[in-house]
């Protein structure tokens, strides 16, 4: 009952029916209305409903849907905001960065003795963080070739016709990919200066090819000092990030800095120059029991849901009630609807 109370704050629109539909974040994502028969199928709900005007080419063509990216450094809590958003919002699309397509990808490279092909699995976030220097411009193909994908998936059914703001929300994009990792690594020359030079010419090409599709309306930057995403690096223990060290974590973090803040790196998209970036205080922690950290953030969004709380300002102000113990997320949660509102 509260997702949809807070569903209708968020989107700031008056919502007279609310199907919560609760999903799990990642590719299966409403994925059997995905491709070729989406809009077939979004014909029949319309002709079934008669409510033509939110069938999804309509909406898809009218440009209604806000495309954001959640940004920021290695363990900041990205995952942990998406996961947020998505139970808050559950109309909404939320995409989680592919780290397992990079950890699992599968090689045909020999036959048995049958002649039936052999195949391997090969972990390239693992390769690249053991020999940079060999790995990365590989990496950076496939992670921007896989992030390329995830923004161009055509919108879930459900996102074409809801009837307020569909924001589909990605963790980390193409512009990332190439404005802070890629680079990062140019300039510790993990990649050449011709792998630098021909990574740009084709991300240009597919970003400017593939156009409003990969275009955001908006970012979320979840900013915390590198030494706290150290702690939850550690704290997480992702086996290939047993290396990671500070100063990788603090170079990541000037780049993120000279992107969104700074606004200083030399950018080669115009709209992505003027995109709106709403940066968020990630550093507050959490405790460290996720189930007790889930029901923690589901009371705090009980409470930022109602209506008194809503009513009385910028979330800052509005409720005192909340802000009182755990003010962080609390904020950001009104900061976000704002965020939503204006783009
Ligand atoms: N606000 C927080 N306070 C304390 N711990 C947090 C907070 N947010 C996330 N964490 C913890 O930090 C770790 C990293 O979080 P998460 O996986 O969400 O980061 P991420 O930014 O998605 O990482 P990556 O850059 O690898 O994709 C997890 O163990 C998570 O539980
Ligand atoms: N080199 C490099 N380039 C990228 O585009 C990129 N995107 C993410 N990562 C690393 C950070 C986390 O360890 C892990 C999950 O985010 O993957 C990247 N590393």
């Amino acid at each position: 009952m509260y997702r949809c109370a807070l569903f209708n704050l968020v989107t700031t629109l008056n919502i007279q029916t609310c199907v919560v539909q609760v999903r799990r974040l990642g590719s299966s994502t409403a994925s059997i209305l995905r491709g070729g028969k989406r809009t077939i199928r979004l014909n029949i709900m319309a002709n079934k409903t008669g409510k033509q005007s939110f069938s999804g080419r309509a909406r898809e063509t009218a440009g209604q849907i806000k495309r954001v990216s959640i940004e920021g450094n290695i363990a900041v809590g990205k995952s942990t905001f998406a996961r947020l958003l998505q139970s808050a919002c559950p109309d909404w699309e939320v995409m989680t960065e592919p780290v397992s397509m990079w950890q699992n990808i599968q090689t045909a490279n020999s036959k048995d003795s049958q002649g039936s092909p052999q195949t391997t699995v090969s972990n390239l976030l693992q390769m690249m963080y053991q020999d940079p220097p060999r790995w990365s411009y590989t990496f950076q193909t496939y992670s921007c070739m896989s992030r390329m994908k995830t923004q161009l998936q055509p919108p879930p059914a459900h996102l074409l016709t809801s009837v307020g703001t569909a924001v589909q929300v990605y963790e980390r994009s193409v512009y990332s990919d190439r404005y802070i990792f890629a680079l990062n690594m140019f300039e510790l020359g993990c990649i050449s200066p011709i792998e630098w030079a021909i990574y740009q010419d084709w991300h240009s090409l597919l970003v400017e090819e593939f156009g409003p599709r990969v275009e955001l309306e908006g970012i979320i930057y979840l900013r915390a000092p590198p030494e706290t995403c150290l702690k939850r690096l550690q704290h997480r223990g992702r086996a290939e990030e047993e290396g990671v060290k500070l100063d990788y974590l603090e170079m990541l973090h000037v780049q993120h800095e000279r992107w969104l803040v700074e606004k200083s790196t030399e950018i080669h998209f115009d709209k992505l120059k003027n995109i709106p970036v709403l940066e968020l205080d990630a550093s507050a922690e959490f405790q460290s029991d996720p189930v007790v950290q889930e029901q923690f953030i589901s009371k705090v969004f009980t409470t930022a849901a109602t209506p008194a709380s809503y009513d009385a300002g910028d979330g800052h102000r509005g409720a005192p009630s909340v802000c009182s113990s755990p003010p962080h997320f609390y904020c950001s949660f009104f900061q976000v609807k704002n965020f939503f509102s204006s783009l």
